[in-house]
C-alpha cells in the first residue's frame, strides 16, 4: 500500500499543498522549521487518524483557522481509497473515504497504516512504564482491531473501583461492593494480558532479527513482560489477577488506587542480560527503539497483507552507513524520510529517491 497523492489545506504551517509521491522512497530536505516533520504528521495522521505529537487534534490546525482539511490516495492491494479527514476547531474530526462519511473504526479501511520513527521515540525506552504499555496496546490493537474495546471497558471498570476505593476508605462498610468490580476487571484484564503476552511471543523473534541485523549479532538482547500479578500458569491468569487483587485490596483502599492489573505491566528489553532503560548506552538505546518500530511494520505487514507507510524522521544523521541503508532497505514499504541536508543520505538511495525541498511550508 502506498500514498500516491496528498492534498493538505490549513494542516500546521502548509497553507495549501497538493504532492504527487513515488511509491519507493520520498526525501523531504530542507532547514530547521520549515515543515518537514509537519508533512509526515499530516500523513501519519491520515492513515492512522490520530497523531503521535499532538495532544489534542486541534493543535494540528493553522493557527486562527477554523479548520484543516487533509485529503489522500492510498492505493492498496484491493484498488485506491480515497481518504479526507476534516479536524475542526469545535468539534469532533470528520472523516470520509470515497466521499462517505465513516462513523465507526469497523468502516474505516483497515489496509492503510503509517509507522513513525523519530529522535524522541527514545523515550519508549528511556521513559515511564505507561509509554511502553501505551507502544504495546496500540501495535496490537492494530492487528487486532476488538482489542480496544477490552482496553476502553478495563479503564472504565478501573476509574469505578478507583472512585469506589476513596468511597471505602472514608466509609469501610462499602467494601463489599468492590466484589463485582473486582469480576469485571478481571474479565477484561485477563484478555488484555493475554493478548500482550501472545503478542509479544509473536513479536520477539522479529525484534530480535532485526535486532542481530542492527548489531551484527554481539549483543545478547531478551524481551520480558514484568507484571503486576504472579500468574501461576496462562490457564490461571483470571484466578490469579482475582486473587491478587484480593490480596492487595487493603492497600488499594489505603491508596484509593489499584495497585495491580495491566495498567501497572511494563516491558523489559534485556541486553547482555542488563535493562536497556537503566544500562544501555544512548546508542544501543536507539537502536532498540529503531528495531521496535520495524518489527512493528514487518508483524502490520505480514498480519495484514500491506505493509505500511515507513515515516522516518531526522533518524539519517544519527546512523553509521550500514545502518542507514538497513532501515531503509526496502520490505515493500513506500518511505519518507525527512533530513536536513542530503550529505546523510547514502547515494545509492539518493539515486532511487524522489527529491522534494521543503520551504516555509510549501514544497517544491
Ligand atoms: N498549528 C500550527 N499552525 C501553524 N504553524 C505551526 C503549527 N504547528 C507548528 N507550526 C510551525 O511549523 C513549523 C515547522 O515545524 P516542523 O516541526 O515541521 O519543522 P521541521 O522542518 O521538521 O524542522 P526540524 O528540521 O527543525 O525538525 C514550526 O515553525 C512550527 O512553529
Amino acid at each position: 500500500m502506498y500514498l500516491s497523492h496528498l492534498r493538505l489545506f490549513d494542516f500546521r504551517n502548509f497553507k495549501e499543498l497538493d504532492v504527487s509521491f513515488s511509491p519507493g522512497i520520498n526525501i523531504l530536505y530542507g532547514d530547521n522549521a520549515q515543515g518537514k516533520t509537519n508533512l509526515l504528521e499530516s500523513i501519519f495522521f491520515l492513515s492512522n487518524l490520530r497523531s503521535e505529537r499532538a495532544v489534542r487534534d486541534q493543535q494540528l490546525i493553522m493557527y486562527t483557522r477554523p479548520l484543516a482539511f487533509l485529503r489522500g490516495v492510498f492505493e492498496t492491494c484491493a484498488g485506491p481509497v480515497e481518504r479526507e479527514v476534516t479536524v475542526y476547531s469545535d468539534k469532533k474530526k470528520v472523516v470520509k473515504e470515497g466521499g462517505n462519511q465513516k462513523n465507526r473504526w469497523s468502516e474505516i479501511c483497515e489496509d492503510i497504516s503509517a509507522v513513525f520513527f523519530s529522535p524522541d521515540d527514545l523515550n519508549l525506552i528511556k521513559g515511564e512504564p505507561s509509554l511502553r504499555r501505551k507502544f504495546l496496546d496500540t501495535v496490537i490493537y492494530h492487528i487486532k482491531p476488538g482489542y480496544i474495546k477490552y482496553l476502553q471497558v478495563y479503564y472504565r471498570v478501573l476509574a469505578h473501583r478507583n472512585t469506589l476505593l476513596k468511597a471505602v476508605k472514608k466509609n469501610p462498610s462499602l467494601s463489599d461492593n468492590i466484589d463485582p468490580w473486582d469480576l469485571q476487571l478481571c474479565d477484561t484484564g485477563s484478555r488484555i494480558f493475554t493478548e500482550r503476552l501472545k503478542f509479544l511471543e509473536r513479536i520477539g523473534p522479529d525484534i530480535l532479527e532485526i535486532f542481530k541485523k542492527f548489531t551484527g549479532g554481539s549483543t545478547d538482547f531478551k524481551i520480558n513482560y514484568i507484571n503486576s500479578v504472579n500468574f501461576m500458569s496462562r490457564d490461571s491468569i483470571r484466578q490469579d489477577f482475582l486473587k491478587t487483587l484480593k490480596g492487595s485490596r487493603e492497600k488499594d483502599i489505603a491508596r484509593s488506587f489499584t495497585t495491580c492489573g495491566p495498567h501497572r505491566d511494563d516491558i523489559q528489553f534485556l541486553l547482555d542480560g542488563h535493562d536497556a532503560r537503566f544500562f544501555g548506552s544512548q546508542g544501543q538505546q536507539r537502536m532498540l527503539v529503531l528495531c521496535l518500530k520495524m518489527a512493528q511494520a514487518k508483524i502490520l505487514f505480514r498480519e495484514r497483507g500491506e505493509a505500511p507507510i515507513m515515516l522516518l524522521d531526522d533518524v539519517m544523521s544519527e546512523l553509521d552507513l550500514t545502518r542507514r541503508k538497513l532501515i531503509v532497505e526496502n520490505h515493500g514499504s513506500q518511505v519518507f524520510i525527512t533530513t536536513t541536508d542530503l550529505k546523510f543520505i547514502p547515494d545509492e538511495i539518493l539515486a532511487k529517491s524522489k527529491l522534494y525541498q521543503v520551504r516555509a511550508g510549501s514544497m517544491e
